[in-house]
């Protein structure tokens, strides 16, 4: 059992248990890449790492800037082979791309000259669907996105927001079992973040997926998640704090931040992040 609140040393002894229930397991996941300052060198992005994410769990990993998060969830989709460890899927060992995941980056992956539908639709008609079906699927979840009559709009006519939307639904329209999500509302307002925040948080809970979610705003992994974990400072990140966040669902993000188990846990986090925090920091404006 893990305690609420408090680094889980149960969950570290346990990790083989975790992960035959697990939808995403992450067993001892080292990343050595060659080094972007000087290619005789080896970098050891991520060492030892293991996470496991339950199916209908929402995970988030938070770390200082340039620690390994990404790393972490491109090992988990398949997009990055680690040096060492295995990642598993469901209990079976992943070898290529992550087909019961679905992704939704930072950056903005809609195609330019297709409208919106045709973005949500374009991994069901990769997938065989006949187009008619495909269609139907689509205007369903840009209903449900909040973009109902904007089918035909191209991204360039959509809002920054809008433009999340239709990537949200263009990733659960699969109606993938695992959701994997890289800061993907970062570069949004306050506002129409926190719009978005609740709801991914309305849509998870409707079909309850399992989540990893990264992101380095320690308020946005308290507010959605059921679980952060913190990971230190590279070379060789490694988690080194977990939390149990026992918040009551539904959860308004901005209305959560008052609760004083919130603030509680926010302080118990940050007491872990702040240090690492500071030596990425260090770390950022030496190689600088
Ligand atoms: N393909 C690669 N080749 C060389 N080094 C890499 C490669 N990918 C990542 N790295 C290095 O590994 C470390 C971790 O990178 P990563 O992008 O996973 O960090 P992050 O925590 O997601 O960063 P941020 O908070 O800035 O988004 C960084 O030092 C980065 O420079």
């Amino acid at each position: 059992m893990q305690r609420t609140g408090t680094v889980s040393q149960e969950a570290a002894q346990q990790p083989g248990q975790q992960a035959a229930h697990a939808a995403l397991s992450l067993d001892n996941i080292t990343c050595t890449f060659v080094s972007r300052e000087n290619r005789a060198q080896r970098y050891t992005a991520m060492a030892d790492t293991t996470l496991n994410i339950a199916p209908g769990e929402f995970v988030s990993v938070v770390g200082p800037t340039g620690c390994g998060k990404s790393t972490l969830l491109n090992v988990g989709a398949g997009l990055l082979q680690p040096s060492s460890g295995t990642v598993r899927v469901f209990g079976e060992e992943l070898t290529g791309l992550n087909r019961r995941a679905g992704y939704m980056f930072q950056a903005e992956c809609l195609l330019p000259w297709r409208s919106a539908l045709q973005n949500v639709v374009a991994g069901l008609q990769f997938r065989g669907m006949p187009e008619g079906e495909a269609n139907r699927l689509g205007e369903e979840w840009l209903a449900r996105v909040g973009l109902k009559g904007f089918g035909d709009r191209y991204p360039h006519q959509l809002s920054g927001g809008m433009r999340k939307r239709v990537a949200l639904a263009q990733t659960l329209v699969l109606d993938p079992d695992i959701i994997l999500m890289d800061e993907p509302f970062s570069a949004l307002d306050i506002q129409t973040r926190q719009l978005m925040e609740n709801e991914v948080l309305d849509l998870w809970s409707a079909k309850k997926k399992a989540v990893l979610f990264i992101t380095h705003d320690l308020d946005e992994a308290i507010a959605m998640s059921d679980r952060v974990v913190v990971l230190s400072a590279g070379p060789g990140t490694h988690p080194i704090g977990e939390f149990v966040i026992d918040l009551p669902r539904p959860r308004d993000v901005a209305e959560i931040r008052a609760h004083p188990r919130f603030v509680e846990l926010h302080a118990q986090i940050w007491d872990v992040l702040r240090e690492e925090v500071l030596k990425g920091y260090q770390q950022t404006k030496q190689r600088a």
